[in-house]
């Protein structure tokens, strides 16, 4: 049995999936954002108190002193009032980065995310988890589909995410493909500071049959890399052969790291992640390296051939109200 115990949220329908994984992401959002799954605050433009709410830093003391016209108080608080600026500006520049992968988990998001008017997309740095090396157009471009069911359908007015895809120009060279978007990556996450690997708010995965996670597929080198960002992929065993993934050290480095995994055909491989970690199959690794910030959002046709595994129940977290 799996040394780690992971959350595992399942559900009898594709829909109970698609508005718990919305959620989960929202509560990721507003965590990012504002420190605060739920995002009870009041909007940031208003006051500076509600800077010190949102930030949780104290901020001005004049609610408990009385004011005192001394200068040294004035430039204490004009001091003082340019550091709640800065804290408002960081605040207002923070961002939420989030990783996605391809297959199933995009019509998943489709479905719970279209429909929810509390993201705030502008927000959002998007990512790939892995990436086919074919034209955008393809219907097995990870960023293709993203973009024409998601990022293309976004209601007008909700603002728009910075998406991320690879970059096209280099799709018959994985390597060069991978290094490319690493360095697209260090921008993103490591501009000012060096930083040894980035910090993903969330990476979101699927898992295939055979175990694969992102583009990580069982006994394949790119498994072991331990230094690089981005790894090529040039003998995928399935779908597309070139490709380029998120590396394991990458994925497991995120704050949350969650699996959506749905449908019969994928009953033996998570009856293998969870009883059998020892055979090494990507997403066991991802399970156990990552253990303490993964959940697992299935179907009962996902875990139907486990035995022995505690199914929670997931508690929304977003107040939709
Ligand atoms: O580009 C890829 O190949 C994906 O990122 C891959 O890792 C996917 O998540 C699994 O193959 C599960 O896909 P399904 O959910 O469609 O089965």
């Amino acid at each position: 049995m799996t040394t780690a115990v992971p959350l595992i949220y399942c559900f009898p329908e594709f829909s109970g999936v698609a508005e718990a994984v919305a959620d989960h992401i929202l509560a990721a959002q507003n965590y990012a954002l504002y420190n605060d799954y739920n995002k009870k605050v009041p909007a940031l433009s208003a006051t500076a108190s509600n800077t010190s709410l949102r930030t949780g830093f104290s901020s001005s003391s004049s609610n408990t002193h009385l004011p005192r016209s001394n200068s040294h108080h004035h430039s204490a608080s004009v001091s003082k009032s340019r550091k709640e600026k800065r804290l408002q500006e960081k605040q207002e520049n923070r961002r939420f980065k989030i990783g996605l992968s391809g297959g199933s988990l995009i019509q998943v998001l489709e479905e719970g995310l279209l429909k929810r008017d509390d993201i705030e997309w502008n927000k959002w740095d998007v990512y790939f988890a892995d990436e086919r090396l074919v034209p955008f157009d393809s219907k097995d471009s990870n960023y293709g589909k993203a973009k024409r069911k998601i990022f293309d359908n976004i209601p007008a007015g909700n603002g728009r995410p910075n998406v991320f895809p690879i970059d096209i120009s280099l799709i018959n060279d994985p390597q060069e493909c991978a290094d490319q978007y690493e360095k697209t990556l260090i921008k993103g996450f490591a501009s000012k500071d060096s930083v040894k690997l980035p910090i993903f708010d969330l990476i979101l995965l699927g898992c295939a049959p055979d175990g694969h996670v992102a583009s990580l597929f069982p006994n394949q080198e790119s498994l072991r890399e331990n230094y690089a960002w981005c790894t090529p992929i040039e003998d995928a065993p399935s779908g597309p052969q070139k490709r380029i993934s998120l590396t394991v050290p990458v994925i497991c480095h995120a704050h949350r790291v969650s699996f959506v995994v749905e449908g019969a055909t994928k009953a033996p491989v998570i009856k293998t992640i969870m009883e059998r970690p020892d055979k090494g199959l990507p997403a066991s690794i991802i399970n156990e390296k990552a253990a303490g910030k993964i959940a697992w959002f299935v179907d009962s046709d996902a875990v139907s051939d486990v035995d022995g595994i505690t199914k929670k129940t997931y508690k929304f977290l977003v107040n939709t109200k």
